[in-house]
This record gives C-alpha cells, structure tokens and sequence, in this order.
C-alpha cells in the first residue's frame, strides 16, 4: 500500500485508528476456547466489528508466537483475512525485527512476502545495514522505533551522547539511509511533550503511536505536535479495545470503544479541513 492511499483512506472513515490485535487466551470469551483456532475467531469478530472506524491493524507477534506452531498459523490466517476481506486497511507486523544484513534480508522477506504485511516493526540499535534490507521492500513500509512508550524509554533513547539525545540521533541518520522514504517511526502516546522536537526534524513521516488507552496516553496530547498536512498519525489502542468487555458481547464493545476513539479523531480531522 502506498503513502497516499493510506492517507486518502484516513479521510474516507475519518479515522487514524490503528486496531492493535494482542491476542490472550486468558482474556478472550470462554466460549471461543472450544472453537478449533481460538485466536483466529476473536481477531475475526474484532476485525468485522471496527473495520468501518480503523485504518490499520497490528498484531504484536509475541502474542502469537507465545503459542508456537499455532500461534503463527493463527497470524497467517488473521493477514489472509485482512487481506482478502479488508484489502483497503494497513497492516502491521509488530515484531520489532533487526539484525545483520542477510538476517533481516530473512525478517523482511518472512513479513513481506511470505505473509504479506504491509508494514513491519523495527530495531534501530544495529544500525543501518540492519534496517536497509527492510526498506529496500518497494511499497512496503519500515516502522523504526523512535521514542518508545514505556519508561525504559529513558533508559538509553533519551539520553545525551555527544550533544545530542540518542533518539534524535537516530532519527536525523535514518533520514539518510537508501529508500528511507520507506520509512515511518514509532513514538509512544505516553511521550507527547517530545512530539515537537520530533516533527522538527521528521515533519512529514508517518508516526505508529501506540500508548493510548491502557498506558494512559491521551489522543488530544498526540494530536497537537504529532499531526502534519497528510495527518501523519496512526494512534494504536490494543487491550482498551478488544478487551473492554470479556462477555458474549466483546466485538460489540471493542466496536464501541473504536467508535468512541474514532469520533475524537473525526473532530480533530473536521477541525484541520
Ligand atoms: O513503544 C511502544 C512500542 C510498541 N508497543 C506495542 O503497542 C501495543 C500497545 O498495546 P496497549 O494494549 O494499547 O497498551 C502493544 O502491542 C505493545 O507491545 C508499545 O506499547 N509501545
């Protein structure tokens, strides 16, 4: 998928909702247990109810490859279904990858072509020639990590190496890498007073922004440094949505939460025209 048809579809559904599909077997209805793929059928009935009002949709692989052989049949089966039913939406492989050269030449080919993701997560920490074979995927897109989310953020990517915090480091560098226009970044919700200084040096690139809902990120906080003229924004929420309720009624519910997020994004969106 394309830059531009991502952005035209944010202005079709009024939506830069990303659906994040963080699947637990200790916290999906009961009943589903018994069916014979668990993890496919509540992606399912999540994905049927809030197609409508996201854009995106992010399965972590932990979450799968937690269940081994079927967990990743499980993965296989949730791309298929996207992509066969809800060809329009962006899908992301959180997997947060990166290696040596010809190692994560393997990452992006299992991703990309094997199953067919639109987008996969990565590592910066190695550099480079660990994200170039990434980006060298023509239509593809690369989702680097920038600021993350949690507090370990502060740990390293916050921290001054020769003048310079090690997150902006990274994303002036990666400006310069081979097809970094393949390139989006991740920015965690829980980080917007950094948003400014990030859109300084990266103004026109997508940002994946996980951290709303369950970690306590606000929209409205995203929004005021975060957006740019094509939007810019994917904003993330996993548990706020598809475990808002554990009743017969869960796709129902995480239909209502998607709602509820994607009408602030329509009036942020109305209030840009
Ligand atoms: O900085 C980061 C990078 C990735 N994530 C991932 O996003 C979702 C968030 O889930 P919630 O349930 O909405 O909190 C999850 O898959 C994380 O691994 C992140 O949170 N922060």
């Amino acid at each position: 998928m394309t830059t531009q048809e991502l952005v035209d579809q944010i202005w079709k559904k009024k939506s830069f909702l990303c659906v994040g599909l963080d699947v637990d077997l200790n916290k999906i209805p009961k009943y589903l247990l018994d069916t014979e793929d668990p993890i496919f059928e509540f992606n399912k009935k999540i994905i049927d109810a809030t197609h409508h009002l996201a854009v995106a949709y992010k399965p972590n692989t932990a979450f799968y490859e937690a269940y081994g052989l079927k967990g990743w049949k499980s993965l296989e089966k949730t791309i298929e279904y996207l992509n066969t039913n809800y060809p329009e939406v962006f899908t992301i492989a959180d997997a947060k990858r990166g290696d040596i050269g010809n190692t994560s030449a393997m990452y992006a080919k299992a991703f990309f072509e094997d199953l067919e993701f639109d987008s996969v997560t990565v590592a910066p920490y190695m550099g480079k020639d660990s994200i170039e074979p990434f980006l060298a995927f023509q239509g593809k897109h690369t989702i680097m990590l920038a600021l993350t989310s949690n507090q370990g953020a502060f740990d390293f990517q916050t921290k001054n190496v020769e003048g310079r915090e090690l997150y902006k480091q990274v994303l002036e560098t990666s400006k310069g890498w081979q097809n970094s226009e393949n390139l989006m970044y991740v920015v965690g919700a829980t980080k917007a007073e950094f948003l400014a200084d990030i859109r300084n040096i990266i103004p026109d690139s997508f940002l994946l922004v996980p951290g709303v809902g369950a970690q306590g990120g606000n929209l409205q906080d995203v929004c005021k440094y975060g957006i740019n003229d094509q939007i810019g924004l994917l904003i993330n929420s996993s548990r706020g949505i598809i475990y808002a309720s554990d009743g017969l009624d869960f796709d129902t519910v995480a239909g209502e939460k998607a709602k509820e997020l994607q009408q602030q994004m329509q009036e942020i969106l109305e209030a840009k025209k």
